[in-house]
């Protein structure tokens, strides 16, 4: 039925927000099946989950299988986990959009600052709390959700340190209602995610590829864009998109609404090659080459 990230960082009250939405979808009229997942479910201590990047990918890559698994039109899966790299959060919308359900995020908005004195207090009171080195690591490196995209919207905004977590929170009951609404065909702001050729082929499960793809597919696009502009509609030819990486040669001048459909294709039929034939890009180089290479044929003089 539905997925719902909660993100933020270090000790914002992250765990806290997941249960009282959790109680609160559960003491809805609906009646609704809800689950959280989250670091706790599989017994890892907050330290070494984070201790370096080969602990913390499997830490991601056990939430992610265990979401995966759970995620399903009858039920409501919440994440509460840190959630706060934004190529992760793509990756679990991506699960969302495979099994054609709901999506959301909740992120809980904490001046660092405030989460500090919050993770010191749980020391001071004897429960685990973050060693500073991990602690400084993990505010650095947090990606702040934007609800302009797609795997970050629509996006939910807790303060906790201003106004606290209850059920009346603004953010708590504006969840509710995205998640609890009957849908019709009129119904416009209740996006039920759709799965696409791409996110149901096997090979493309690893959907780090698929952030990877419709990145790097992007940037081409805008380079091709912003080339045409200074070519004033006249060829582009040998047009740079970095080191290693074929040149753009395109015979004619190409609308956005043209580019965007050749994008669209061009994910599409790497996702189904992707079936048989070689695994998808895995990196942005390699999926800036074949996009550029598909380009050149589709739209080049050759
Ligand atoms: N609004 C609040 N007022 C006072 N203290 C709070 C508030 N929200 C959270 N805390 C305190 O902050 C600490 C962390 O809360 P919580 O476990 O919900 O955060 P978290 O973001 O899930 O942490 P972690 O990053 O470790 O998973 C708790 O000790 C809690 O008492």
């Amino acid at each position: 039925m539905a997925l719902v990230v909660i993100c933020g960082q270090p000790c914002s009250g992250k765990s806290t927000a997941a249960l009282c939405l959790a109680e609160a979808l559960k003491d809805s009229e609906s009646k609704l099946n809800v689950r959280v997942v989250n670091d706790a479910s599989f017994h890892l201590d907050r330290n070494q989950s984070y201790a370096n990047m080969t602990a913390e990918k499997n830490l991601r890559g056990v939430l992610r299988s265990e979401v995966d698994r759970s995620v399903s039109k009858d039920n409501i899966i919440i994440v509460d986990s840190l959630n706060s790299i934004k190529g992760y959060r793509y990756e679990l919308w991506c699960l969302a959009r495979a099994a054609g359900i709901r999506y959301c995020v909740l992120f809980c908005d904490v001046e660092e600052t405030q989460c500090q004195k919050w993770n010191e207090q749980r020391r001071e009171k004897g429960e685990a709390a973050y060693d500073n080195a991990i602690y400084d690591d993990l505010v650095r490196r947090f990606e702040t959700p934007d609800k302009r995209n797609r795997w970050d919207s629509p996006l939910f905004v807790l303060w906790p340190s201003r106004d606290g977590i209850h059920k009346s929170s603004a953010a708590i009951v504006d969840a509710i209602s995205y998640l609890t609404k009957k849908v019709d065909s009129k119904s416009r702001d209740v996006k039920i995610l759709q799965p696409t050729i791409a996110t149901q082929s096997t090979r493309f499960s690893e959907a780090n590829s698929l952030y990877e793809l419709d990145r790097a597919t992007q940037e081409v696009i805008n380079v091709i864009v912003e080339a045409q502009s200074q070519a004033i509609g006249g060829p582009i030819n040998g047009v740079s998109l970095g080191q290693d990486l074929p040149t753009l040669n395109i015979s004619r001048s190409v609308g956005l609404p043209e580019l965007r459909r050749l994008r669209r294709t061009f994910i599409k039929l790497t996702g189904q090659t992707s079936l048989s034939g070689p695994p998808p890009p895995s990196d942005a180089g390699s999926a800036k080459r074949m996009f550029v290479d598909y380009l050149n044929r589709e739209l080049g003089t050759a």
